[in-house]
Order: structure tokens, then sequence, then C-alpha cells
């Protein structure tokens, strides 16, 4: 038995289906925590997979392939820090759903494996689709201590700890594969604390940092005392950390170690938006992104975060000016570029716009012009965009914000194009915040320059499509702080249209606004994936019917 213990935290960036370069990861890792003097090395949730796997690991084959990559880290742990791994454990009997396993690896043997017992079934999980529960966990012993191991959401649910505490655990111990949203923090904590509470055992908490397809995973490891955090891991940065535990007379203790904060608000979702740009874009094996730079917020928005995820020199702006186009946003869109400092280009789509309404001639014939010329501007951007998308070999971003696709304000097979969209989850109340808030402070970890990167003229002037004289968003849309509220309504409260206008608003305007939103699913469907920052997304978390009647009424 041992009255101190050395436990490193490692954050890791795992990439789903690599299981050979996970394990590789985990190796790295390994050998840094033993360079530290690491005895036990805690590694996230499903780390030999990455996190979340989905259907994935229901094929035998790629189950297989986790279970023997994490057998084989074995052979670390021979004459270093023993291992806890997460990994798919195929459990048989005719079931394609493998358990989700926590392996203790120590002096080069399987000392243990445990199962998650409470699958998540919420929001952007659906575990047990995929996983199947397994019993409440038992404590396993590692030098004589009882470590309580609680897989994610098991820390999320008072039956695993305590059933660990009975069965004699010290220390909880909680891999995770938590995604970020803007309130995960302050959620995760107050878990970690309740099972503190309840028990009074400390706990380890030790979460996934990098972008996977819509989730962004942020880290923010952290140790907890009875007392309170007695340790913090960076956010959104790959890290290996031990933290030093010693027993005392009251159980076992963290040695303090605060010297690291956590930041909140705009510069957490500034980092999220990047870290999922940065991802999605690196691990779909690309260096680089096209954009239309148009002079407006969003495009300008989208332009710096993709500096700051990639260097500036990976981000291609490309104006393409039609007749409708102001000379201040041809001035706007060339100073964003340059204050970012990536390539622009100009490229005018009058000839393409000539062309099409030759062709389509004589079919409109006998027709007024509508929106189907405005939106045949969009597609022809659209096109000319993916066209250099395939020739250069760079993945195209799309900018429009949560509020143009919650109520289906772009354009299908126009500017809806493209690979990722790195602000398909921020409403455009908060597009500026993010603009002003860039302008003064670049975040750690950010490859873009120090300064204003938005002129301020695109911050102040009124958004418009420009896609018809003199047109402005708010022609067709109520002004966005009323629009981005009901919307919140809607989408992040759930609740009801009486309760909306209940909140002052527009019986009429919350009405149509709700209207919008169910017809635009269609679209949604259609969009390209991006970063969820807030409590509900439109992917995962939100799930509507395409074709639905029901409209609700004040
Ligand atoms: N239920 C349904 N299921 C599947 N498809 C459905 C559908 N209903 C219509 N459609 C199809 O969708 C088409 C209509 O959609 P779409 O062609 O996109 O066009 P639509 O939604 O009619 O127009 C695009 C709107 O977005 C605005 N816009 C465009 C570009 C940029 C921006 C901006 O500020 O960022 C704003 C533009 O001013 C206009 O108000 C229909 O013609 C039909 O083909
Ligand atoms: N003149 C243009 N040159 C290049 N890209 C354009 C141009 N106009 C529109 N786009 C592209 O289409 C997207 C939709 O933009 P649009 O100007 O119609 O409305 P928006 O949502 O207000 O966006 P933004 O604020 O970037 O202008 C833009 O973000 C941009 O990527």
């Amino acid at each position: 038995m041992t009255d101190r213990l050395a436990i490193a935290l490692a954050q890791l960036n795992p990439t789903v289906g690599d299981v050979a370069g996970n394990a590789d990861r985990i190796a790295q890792a390994h050998a840094e925590a033993a360079g530290q003097g690491a005895d036990l090395v805690v590694c996230p949730e499903l780390i030999v997979t990455g996190y979340p796997p989905e259907d994935l690991v229901m094929r035998p084959a790629y189950a297989e392939a986790c279970r023997q990559a994490a057998l084989s880290l074995a052979a670390l742990t021979k004459d270093g820090p023993a291992l806890l791994i997460g990994t798919p454990w195929p459990g048989g009997g005719g079931d394609p759903r493998p358990f989700n396993a926590s392996v203790l690896l120590v002096d080069g043997a399987v000392a243990a494996v445990r199962y998650k017992s409470c699958l998540p079934n919420y929001g952007v999980f659906d575990e047990p689709r995929t996983f199947r529960p397994g019993p409440l966990p038992e404590p396993v012993e590692f030098r004589g201590v009882k470590l309580g191991l609680m897989i994610c959401e098991d820390m999320w649910k008072p039956g695993p700890a305590e059933r660990l505490v009975e069965a004699g655990a010290e220390i909880l111990v909680a891999p995770h594969g938590s995604p970020f949203r803007q309130t995960a923090h302050a959620e995760r904590v107050f878990q970690a604390e309740a099972r503190c509470r309840e028990t009074g055992l400390p706990v380890i908490f030790v979460n996934q940092v990098g972008g996977q397809d819509e989730l962004v995973f942020d880290g923010a490891s952290f140790a907890l005392n009875p007392g309170g955090i007695a340790y913090r891991a960076p956010l959104f940065e790959r890290s290996v950390a031990t933290t030093l535990w010693e027993r005392t007379e009251t159980g076992w203790h963290c040695e303090e170690d605060l010297s690291l904060e956590w930041e909140e608000d705009d510069p957490l979702v500034w980092r999220a938006v990047v870290t999922g740009t940065r991802d999605y874009v690196r691990k779909s094996g690309f260096e680089s992104v096209v954009l239309g730079l148009s002079g407006g917020i969003d495009s300008a928005l989208v332009a710096a975060i993709a500096a700051d995820a990639l260097g500036p020199e990976n981000v291609r702006c490309v104006m393409l000016p039609s007749r409708y186009t102001s000379e201040a946003s041809l001035k706007d869109a060339r100073a964003c570029a340059e204050a970012i400092g990536c390539p622009y280009d100009t490229i005018p789509i009058e000839p393409a716009v000539e062309a099409m309404t030759g062709m389509l001639a004589d079919s409109f014939l006998g027709r007024e012009p509508d929106v189907t010329e405005e939106n045949l501007q969009s597609r022809i951007r659209g096109t000319t965009l993916m066209a250099l998308s395939n020739k250069l070999g760079v993945l195209l971003l799309t900018t429009g914000n949560k509020s143009e696709m919650a109520v289906g304000y772009a354009t299908l097979y126009g500017d809806m194009n493209g690979a990722y969209n790195p602000i398909k989850d921020v409403y455009k109340q908060r597009v500026f915040e993010l603009a002003r808030y860039r302008n003064e402070e670049r975040p750690a970890g950010c490859l873009g320059p120090e300064g204003r990167v938005i002129p301020e003229r695109i911050i102040t002037k009124p958004p418009s499509a420009e896609l018809r004289h003199d047109q402005k968003d708010e022609d067709s849309l109520p002004p966005y702080p009323v629009l981005d509220d009901i919307l919140h309504g809607l989408v992040e409260e759930e609740i009801s249209v009486d309760a909306i206008v209940r909140r002052g608003h527009d019986r009429a305007v919350a009405e149509r606004i709700q209207h919008l939103l169910y017809l635009s699913e269609y679209k949604r469907r259609q969009a390209p994936p991006g970063p969820k920052v807030t409590s509900r997304n439109f992917g995962r978390d939100r799930r509507y019917p395409i074709v639905n009647r029901w409209r609700e009424k004040a």
C-alpha cells in the first residue's frame, strides 16, 4: 500500500478511426508522463477510437482492432507508469454493440476492465444505440489504492459513485468525452462537486481536446479535492500534467496547483470555433481553405477564424463582385483581407450572370424578375468557389450564421455551398460581439495577426446580401436583436410562442419566425456541418421533421 501517488492527466486529441495513430498518441503521452515521474496516466473516454465513434464501433472488425490496440499498449507499462485507457470492448452474444470500457494496464498486463453503466441518450448523445450498458462499476485496485472509475456519464448520476464508495473506493477517476458548450465548465464542476459531496472522495476529471465533426472538445480537465478545485488543465490544448496525491487522515488529497485560470464567454467561443475549424480541415487531410469575402461581417469573421485556425497564408479570400456590389464592399473586403494577411483575388461574376440569364431567357419569357435572379448570383458564386476548391485542392468554407440558418435566409447550392461552416452555431448578435472581441484581443493558440483584423465599417454598416439594389437584411427579417431573442426562445429554450409574446414580442412576428424556422428545416438538412458552441445546435441536438405542418398560435 502506498501513501503517495503521482497521477498524470493526459488531455489528448485523438482522431476517430485512426486506431494506430491514437495508440501512438497514448504512447507519447505515456513517455512524457514517465518523464514527469507519474505512477499512473489517465486518458480520456474511448481514447483508442476517439469520441464519438458513432456506428463505427458496431463493426466487429473495428471494435476488435481497438481492443487489440489497447492490449498491445500494456507492453508500455512493464517498465513505466500504469495506463488507464478507454476503448470499445466487444461483448459477444449476438449484440453488435460493444461495451464502452476503461482498461487499467499495469506491469505489462491488463489489471482490470470496467464498463460504462449510464449511457447518455439526450442532446448530441445517443450511446444506447451503439454501446451496451455495463453493470454498476466496482473499484479497481492500483498499488493497494482503490480507484473508482466513472466513465463520463457515470459521473453525471449519483448511482455509480454511491456504489463505488460503498465498495471502498478512495479516489474517483472520471475519463470524459465531454463536448464544449458555453455552459460546459460550470455543468461539469457542478456534477463533480455533487459526487465529491455525496461520497467525500476527490475526483479526477480527464477530457478529450480537439474537433470531431460538429463537436469540439475543450479539455479543461481538473482535479477536485473535497475542499475545492486543486488543479486545472489548459483549455483546447493537448496537455500531459502530473498531479501529486497524498493519503491524509481525511483521505486522499491532490496537491494544489492553481496557476491556470479558465477564460469565459467570448474567448471560449472564439477558441472553440477556431479549434473546430482547424481540426475539421486538418483531420480531413487539407491544409488550406477558400471563401467568398463579400465585405460583409459574416465572411469577414469566418476569414478571421480560419486565419487563426490555419494561418492567414492558408486562407484564400475571393471577392466575386456583381453589378450590385458597392464600392464600399469592394474596399471593405480588400481592407479585411489585408488586415488579416490572407491571399486575396477578385473574380467578377457578371459574365456568368449574363450567360445564364441569356440561356434562361426563353424559359422565363413573360415572368418578372424575382428571387430567382437574386439566387442565380449566389449560385454562380457558389459554383465558382467550388471550382476553386476542386482545382486548388482547398476546402470551401461557408459563412451563414445561426440566425440566417434558422430562418432559411441563404441560397441552397449558392452561398450554402461548402464543406464546413465555422459560424453555423453563432447567432448574428454574437457575430458582431466576436468581431469586436477579436479586434481587441488575440486568444491563445491563434495564428492570425494581433490587432484589428475586421475593419470598423464592416461592423457598423447595416448587413446586406447585395443581391439587388439597396437591399438590407432588415427588409425581409426583423431587426437582429428581436430575431435572435425569438430564436433563442424557440431553439435553445424550446418555449411556446405564447411565452415569447409574453416576453414582449409582437405576436405576428413571433408566429412568422416560428413558421420560417419549421419551414427551412429542409435547408438545414442540406447545410454543411459547423462547430457546436451553444446548448442546442442545429444537428444532433435538435431533431425536427422536414415535412411538418405543425404551427403553434400565440
Ligand atoms: N419543403 C421543401 N423541401 C425541399 N426543397 C424545398 C422545399 N421548399 C422549397 N424547396 C426548394 O428550395 C427552393 C427555395 O430555396 P432557395 O432556392 O435557396 O431560395 P429561397 O429560399 O426562395 O431564397 C433565398 C433567400 O435567401 C436570401 N439570401 C440569399 C443569399 C444570401 C443571403 C444572405 O444574406 O446570406 C440571403 C435571399 O434574399 C432569399 O430571401 C425552391 O425553389 C425549391 O426548389
Ligand atoms: N461579392 C461577393 N464576393 C464574394 N463572396 C460573396 C459576395 N457576396 C456574397 N458572397 C458570399 O456569400 C455569402 C452570403 O453573403 P451575403 O452578402 O449574401 O450575405 P451575408 O450573410 O450578410 O454575408 P456577409 O455578411 O459576409 O456579406 C457571403 O458571406 C460570402 O461568402
